[in-house]
């Protein structure tokens, strides 16, 4: 029976996190949530981004990245670091809900949650940086445009101790910790994928009743890339990762390919670009499909079979990107049934057919022939008047491009 005043709500103010909007609201369908889905998106978002969320969520709702309380709104532009946040603390004027469960885009959930709605606000599971703090990728809440009226104020007022939402957040709702434990989400309601590795004998314990997974901090399952034969995540270098880990952003990388890129196909027929490769390209996002070259694909010795088991051959890759070999992340299909083993939506019932590639060749040589799918964060080149304005307006990238080591070498370049 479906649940039309209530709704499940994320956040993505660009194409990159709706990549991880599309993830999570498929999965929410997955488990077949009796709830709305709601998504809620800034201007920037492309047109064809847009209606690929039309087709997973109830409502796509734009909302400005900073708009609304006008007293407020003065006293926010001061502090550009606050608008994410702020852009978080929309889902409160979606007052056409009673009740809503929000969700970070990098989460996943892993079963169905709607058990969240017999909660109150401001409910909340601990963080695992500070467990008296809550964290905000996950909670309950009830819209109403005098918690955001009065949070813009706070915000204006206090700004936020870490510079993001739950900050911001946890001082203003700030007896979470001590008032009622009614409120304390259990940790598997949003269970960070670090977690794996900060407490294993805890994970391995109570590890099999998680319900969401998180993926927070700096790198998000769309950062890495995936083999579409193996079924498994490719390690890039940088990145090392416990099983349970790699088992989660294959799951991630799984109800994308299944679900998420026929969608994206049935927009846009995929750009051949060169014979090796097929983009999608949207606002600042490249989806790219690489393929295997045919002597490649078939030198390769074992049928691809998705059930199966088997043994990455090192040149099913490209060469510089040596998939992630040291954990058998090919069981995910196995790790995922152990978890919830009556679950419809684990990674082995997917397979990823490629239309554009169908028309040419079998179905074993679709599957051989695609082999590495990955997201590409394009960000537009700022116009030289762009920098110019930030520079006059004190705001350079002390980080990045405008960093000390940077000018010297052009001021070394230039006095040469
Ligand atoms: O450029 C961005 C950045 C964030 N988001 C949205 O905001 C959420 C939070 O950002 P995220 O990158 O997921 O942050 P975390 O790595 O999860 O870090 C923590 O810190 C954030 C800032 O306080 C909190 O929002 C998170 O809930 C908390 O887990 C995302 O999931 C998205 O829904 C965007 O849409 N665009
Ligand atoms: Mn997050």
């Amino acid at each position: 029976m479906s649940v039309t005043d209530q709704a499940f709500v994320t956040l993505a103010t660009n194409d990159v996190y709706c990549q991880g909007a599309l993830v999570l609201g498929q999965s929410l369908r997955n488990h077949t949530t009796s709830r709305k889905l709601a998504v809620l998106i800034t201007p920037v978002v492309s047109s064809g981004m847009r209606s690929v969320l039309r087709s997973v969520f109830d409502e796509v709702i734009e909302v400005d990245a900073l708009d609304s309380a006008d007293s407020v709104r003065l006293a926010l532009m001061q502090r550009p670091e606050l608008g994410v946040t702020f852009t978080k603390l929309h889902c409160w004027t979606l007052t056409h809900y009673s009740k809503c469960v929000f969700m970070d885009a990098d989460t996943l959930v892993l079963c169905n949650v709607d058990e969240l709605f017999d909660r109150e606000e401001f409910s909340a599971a601990p963080d695992s940086g500070w467990p008296d703090c809550f964290n905000s990728g996950v909670f309950v809440f009830r819209p109403s445009l005098k918690t955001y009226d009065l949070l813009l104020r706070f915000a204006a007022e206090h700004g936020s101790f870490d510079g993001g939402d739950q900050g911001l957040l946890n001082s203003f709702f700030s007896n979470w910790a001590t008032a009622d434990i009614g409120k304390h989400l259990p940790f598997l309601y949003n269970l960070s994928s670090n977690a794996v590795y900060t407490y294993v004998p805890a994970f391995n314990h109570f590890g099999r009743d998680a319900k969401v997974v998180h993926f927070l901090g700096a790198t998000k399952p769309w950062n890495y890339k995936y083999n579409l034969q193996t079924k498994r995540v490719m390690q890039d270098g940088t990145t090392s990762g416990s099983f349970h880990q790699l088992s989660f952003l294959a799951l991630w990388w799984n109800i994308y390919s299944a679900s998420i890129l026929p969608l994206l196909e049935k927009l846009q027929k995929m750009e051949e670009s060169e014979s090796e490769e097929c983009k999608h390209t949207f606002n600042g996002v490249e989806i790219t499909l690489k393929k295997v070259s045919p002597s490649v694909a078939n030198s390769l010795q074992t049928p691809v079979l998705p059930e199966q088991t088997y043994e990455i051959h090192p040149t099913a890759s490209s060469p510089e990107e040596p998939p992630f070999e040291a954990q058998p992340v090919c069981e995910v299909e196995k790790s995922g049934s152990n978890i919830h083993p009556s679950e419809p939506d684990r990674p082995s019932e997917q397979l990823v057919f490629h239309p554009a590639f169908q028309e040419t060749s079998e179905l074993n040589e679709v599957t051989r022939s695609v082999s590495e799918l990955s997201i590409h964060f394009k960000p537009e080149e700022p116009s030289p008047e762009e920098e110019r304005r930030k520079w006059e307006e004190g705001r350079m990238d002390y980080m990045g491009k405008d960093a000390f080591e940077h000018i010297k070498k052009k001021l070394d370049a230039f006095l040469h």
